[in-house]
C-alpha cells in the first residue's frame, strides 16, 4: 500500500505509562515474532534501528502520582519524535514497536513535522483521552490522544513544537468500549468520531472503516495509524495491561487494516501494549505482526 518501500522499526520499550511492568518488552517479543523477516518478504527494506533509551525512574517523580513518570516519559517522546521525523525525512514508513500507548503523541508530533496536516486511526478499547485533571489512574498512556491535540500538561504538549498539533475533526476511535467520564466530555465537546465495539457491531466493520477512511483521509496528506492491541478481544490478544472485554475479533481486525491497506493512506504506525509477560507464548506479539503485514499489503491471494 504505501508508496514507500523503505521501512523503519524503532523500538520503544517503555511501561512507564501504564500500572502493569513488562510492556517494556513489547519490541523484543514483536522482533521474536519475525516481524522484520515478515515485512522483507513483502518486498520492503527493514532498517531495524534498535530501541530507544529509556531511564530508570526512583519514583513518579516531580508531578507525583497524577502524572507518574512525566519526566522520563516525555524525554523518550522527545527523542521518539526526533527519530520518526527523520525516518520520514529519508522516505522511510516509521513503524514503532511499543512500549505502552504514552509514546503515541511522540510519534504522532514526529509525523506533524513532515505533514501539513495529520489523520489519525486510533485503534483501541480505550479513548487515552484523560489529562491530569480527569484520569482515575495518573498513567499517561490513558492521556496520550489527548496530548496530541495539544490538550493536557504543558512540559507534555510541548514535545515537537506547540503550535502544531492534530485537529480533532481528523481522528477517528474504532473498537472503543472503556471510556471515562472525564473523556466522553471530550468527546462531545471536540466532536472526536468514535465507532466503538457497539457501532461495529451494528454497522460491520466494512462501512465502518470505509466511513473512517473518508473522515481520515479528507484534508489531509497522510494518516497515522496506533494500533493498540487490546482494542482485539483479549481471547485473539491476551497479552495486554488493560483488556477489556467484547473487543474485535481476529477477522475484524484484518478487515481493518486490509481496508486500510488498499485506500492507502496510511504513512506510519505505531504498534503498543503488547506485554509478553501477561501472553500466552507470545501469541499478542504474533497476532501484532499479522496486522501490521496486512496494513503493508500481505494478501489472502
Ligand atoms: N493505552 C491504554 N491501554 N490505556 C488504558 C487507559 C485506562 C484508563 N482509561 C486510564 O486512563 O487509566
Ligand atoms: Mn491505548
Ligand atoms: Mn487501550
Amino acid at each position: 500500500m504505501a508508496k514507500t518501500k523503505d521501512i523503519s522499526l524503532i523500538g520503544v520499550p517503555i511501561d512507564l505509562g501504564a500500572d502493569r511492568r513488562g510492556v517494556d518488552m513489547g519490541p523484543s517479543a514483536l522482533r521474536v515474532a519475525a516481524i522484520e523477516s515478515r515485512l522483507a518478504s513483502l518486498g520492503y527494506t527493514v532498517h531495524d534501528e534498535g530501541d530507544l533509551v529509556v531511564r530508570r525512574p526512583s519514583g513518579y517523580g516531580a508531578f507525583g502520582p497524577k502524572l507518574k513518570f512525566l519526566e522520563e516519559i516525555g524525554a523518550v517522546c522527545d527523542e521518539l519524535h526526533r527519530n520518526v521525523s527523520s525516518a520520514m525525512e529519508r522516505g522511510r514508513f516509521p513503524l514503532v514497536l511499543g512500549g505502552d500507548h504514552s509514546l503515541a503523541f511522540g510519534s504522532i508530533s514526529g509525523v506533524l513535522q513532515h505533514k501539513r496536516s495529520v489523520g489519525v486511526i486510533w485503534f483501541d478499547a480505550h479513548a487515552d483521552l484523560n489529562t491530569d485533571e480527569t484520569s482515575p489512574s495518573g498513567n499517561i498512556h490513558g492521556m496520550s490522544l489527548a496530548l496530541a491535540l495539544g490538550i493536557g500538561h504543558p512540559k507534555l504538549t510541548a514535545i515537537g513544537g506547540v503550535d502544531k498539533k492534530i485537529d480533532p475533526s481528523k481522528v477517528v476511535i474504532v473498537g472503543a468500549r472503556s471510556i471515562d467520564p472525564g473523556e466522553r466530555k471530550l468527546i462531545r465537546e471536540l466532536g472526536i468520531k468514535v465507532f466503538s465495539m457497539h457501532d461495529i457491531d451494528r454497522l460491520g466493520m466494512t462501512r465502518v472503516m470505509e466511513e473512517t477512511i473518508d473522515i481520515v483521509r479528507d484534508g489531509t496528506d497522510g494518516v497515522h495509524l496506533s494500533l493498540d492491541l487490546d482494542g482485539l478481544d483479549p481471547e485473539e490478544a491476551p497479552g495486554v495491561g488493560t483488556p477489556v472485554i467484547g473487543g474485535m475479533t481476529y477477522r475484524e481486525g484484518h478487515l481493518a487494516m486490509e481496508l486500510l491497506s488498499e485506500a492507502g493512506c496510511v504513512v506510519s504506525m505505531d504498534i503498543v501494549e503488547v506485554n509478553p509477560i501477561l501472553d500466552h507464548r507470545n501469541k499478542t506479539a504474533l497476532v501484532a505482526v499479522e496486522l501490521a503485514a496486512s496494513l503493508l499489503g500481505e494478501r489472502i491471494l
